[in-house]
């Protein structure tokens, strides 16, 4: 399933060679160097996580069924402050593990200790769009953008080219008017996008309102940062009509994470409206510290769900437009879609191979409904980045499965010890 506008799935063989994709086809039988079997098995592009803060996997579980705003500044934040950048390292390696082991192959990760995980990502094989998160409620000296403007020196076209940075003031109401328009204004001069989270709750809106009398979407539109970059708008569940009408023509396009939106009552994203503006639309799962679990499968699920039942309508987000969000969609928000989200011939060779010898998974009336309705993370066999292979055989092979979760372990139990 090559995810191709109006390409329907076909029998056929996958030609790589180095990284990418040289030749795909029915049946075209080449001589190799190495050949996978792959009978009864689906090929389709690696899925992207367009929102994460992957060392938040080790925060897991740790503080649920609380309100966003309790959650981040009882809960998260001081357990961030404890934070070595050897755990952000171990926490990232456990993200990708789990990442690796259900399809997602490329994800966009906003955090700290951000050089540790480029190299986690770099061991890992994985594909990354990085920032460094920009909180700014206290004054630092310039610290943290010192941090991001490190970051993108240091690791933008890293990895073989597998490593973007963006620049990330964090939310409307993490980012004052001053330190906002700076961290922008970073952002065009080294020509990064944007990664900012925006709207996520009621009481965001609330808060902006009394501040700042707009919206965050208007708060955010005033600065003409829509016009000037390309923007990765993270959740945007608090949209008026208005509101999406500001976004119209932005570059880059909206990471929507609705199970960590449902876990925490934030309420269901407009974005049948915004892809009915012409907005981009990717998925992204959020930490593991709300979400749970970084399986994008679920995603999908979840976005059906939340837009049929928010809509009273079964045809809203149709199976094949989930599955297009989460591979195309999340490229585009990444601002690589020229190279993946897609199979075909130049790409890079990013792919699944998901078991479909699967009782769950038969019989095969649509693959498009088996994949976004019926299938799971656990159901991908094998996991390809850039013509290297991560998984085969559901065996990671190039991270050492037991030292991360030993050391994830030992961690988390430091991080969280008294709060
Ligand atoms: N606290 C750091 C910035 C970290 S960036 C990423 C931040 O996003 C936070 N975060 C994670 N999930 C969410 C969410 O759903 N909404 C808002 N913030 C979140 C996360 O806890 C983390 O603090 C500093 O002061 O420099
Ligand atoms: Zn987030």
């Amino acid at each position: 399933m090559t995810m191709k506008e109006g390409e329907a799935p076909f029998v056929g063989d996958i030609v790589l060679e180095g990284s990418r994709i040289a030749r795909i086809g029915p049946q075209l039988g080449e001589e190799a160097d190495e050949v996978i079997h792959a009978e009864g098995m689906l090929a389709m592009p690696g899925l992207v996580n367009a929102h994460q803060h992957s060392p938040m996997s080790l925060l897991r579980g740790f503080s649920d069924d609380l309100k966003l705003m309790d959650w981040l500044n009882r809960k998260m934040l001081p357990a961030e402050a404890r934070m070595t950048p050897e755990d952000v390292y171990w926490g990232a390696k456990l993200a990708m593990s789990e990442m690796i082991r259900s399809g997602t192959t490329a994800f966009a990760d906003m955090y700290i200790h951000m050089n540790e995980i480029a190299l986690a990502v770099q061991e890992a094989g994985m594909r990354a769009s990085l920032t460094r998160g920009l909180v700014f409620l206290e004054n630092d000296g310039g610290r943290r953008m010192r941090e991001a403007l490190d970051l993108a020196e240091k690791w933008h076209g890293g990895a073989e080219g597998r490593i973007t940075v963006m620049i990330g003031p964090h939310a409307p109401y993490t980012c004052p008017p001053e330190p906002l328009r700076e961290a922008i204004g970073l952002a065009e001069r080294l020509k990064l996008p944007i990664h900012v989270h925006l709207a996520e709750t009621k009481e965001e809106v609330a808060v902006l309102r009394e501040k700042y009398g707009r919206t965050p979407t208007e708060y955010l539109h005033e600065t003409g940062l829509f016009e000037r970059v390309h923007v990765l708008l993270a959740h945007a569940v608090h949209l008026s009509e208005r509101d999406i009408g500001l976004l119209a023509g932005m570059r880059g396009g909206i990471a929507h994470n609705p199970v960590s939106n449902l876990k925490l009552g934030c309420g269901i994203a407009p974005v049948s409206s915004m892809t009915g503006q012409g907005l981009v639309v990717g998925l992204g799962t959020d930490g593991a510290g709300s979400a749970t679990t970084l399986d994008l499968f679920e995603e999908i699920k979840a976005a059906a769900w939340l837009q049929k039942l928010g809509r009273e309508d079964p045809t809203a987000l149709p199976a094949l437009e989930a599955l297009r969000m989460v591979t195309i969609g999340g490229a585009e928000l990444l601002g690589i879609a020229d190279k993946v989200g897609t199979l075909e011939p130049g790409k890079q060779a990013d792919l699944l191979l998901v078991d479909l010898n699967k009782p769950h998974l038969r019989p095969v009336h649509s693959l498009e409904s088996l994949l976004a309705y019926s299938a799971n993370g656990a159901d991908v066999d094998t996991t390809i980045v850039a013509g290297k292979v991560l998984m085969r055989n559901r065996r990671l092979l190039t991270l050492d499965e037991d030292e991360i979760l030993r050391q994830a372990s030992v961690r988390a139990a430091r991080l969280v010890a008294g709060l």
